[in-house]
């Protein structure tokens, strides 16, 4: 049940990297660097796909923590509503994550959102894939918290990713 980009957007590399630009005040560095990393990692095991974190200059994949408009023409919307957004793989822009930082991000906790579970749908969309059908799905439109100490990628998005890469 998931679907690709029209136009089947996907990388042309497999060698990929990311940055984070910034961080929310929700939680420690440490606890945003490993919840990118783990996302990234998901995706990472299932695919001949690699990423590699930059600390300075333009990675394919520029990760931010922004509020409101932040002038890409998809303004955030405050507390609750839209969590994120990605864009699909193509040059300047694309692959790049937007988190909204009027959420409350958290590492472990089933208040707010899970910030793991956010950027693994994020990144789902910067390589390539559009939102599944299926409910079980992480590329499903709507955010489920899941227990991440047993969560491992569902099969339709296996699916979808293996179809692209
Ligand atoms: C709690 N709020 C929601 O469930 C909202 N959904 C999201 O914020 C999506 C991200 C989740 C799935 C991590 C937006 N998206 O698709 C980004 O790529 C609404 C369903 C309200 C739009
Ligand atoms: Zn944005
Ligand atoms: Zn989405």
């Amino acid at each position: 049940a998931y679907s690709t980009f029209a136009g089947d957007y996907k990388w042309k590399k497999h060698d990929l990297t990311y940055r984070i630009e910034n961080y929310t005040p929700d939680m420690s560095e440490a606890e945003v660097d490993d919840s990118i990393r783990r996302a990234l990692q998901l995706w990472a095991d299932v695919t001949p796909l690699r990423f590699t974190r930059i600390y300075s200059g333009t990675a394919d994949i520029m990760i931010s923590f922004v509020v409101g408009d932040h002038r890409d023409g998809y303004p955030f919307d405050g507390p609750n509503g839209f969590l994120a957004h990605a864009f699909p793989p193509f040059e300047g822009i694309g692959g790049d994550a937007h988190f909204d930082d009027d959420e409350t991000f958290l590492f472990r906790s089933p208040q707010g959102y899970n910030l793991f579970l956010v950027a693994a749908h994020e990144f789902g969309h910067s390589l390539g894939l559009e939102h599944s059908q299926d409910p079980g799905a992480l590329m499903y439109p709507t955010y489920v918290f899941r227990d991440i100490d047993t969560f491992s990628l569902p099969q339709d998005d296996v699916n979808g990713i293996q179809s692209l890469y």
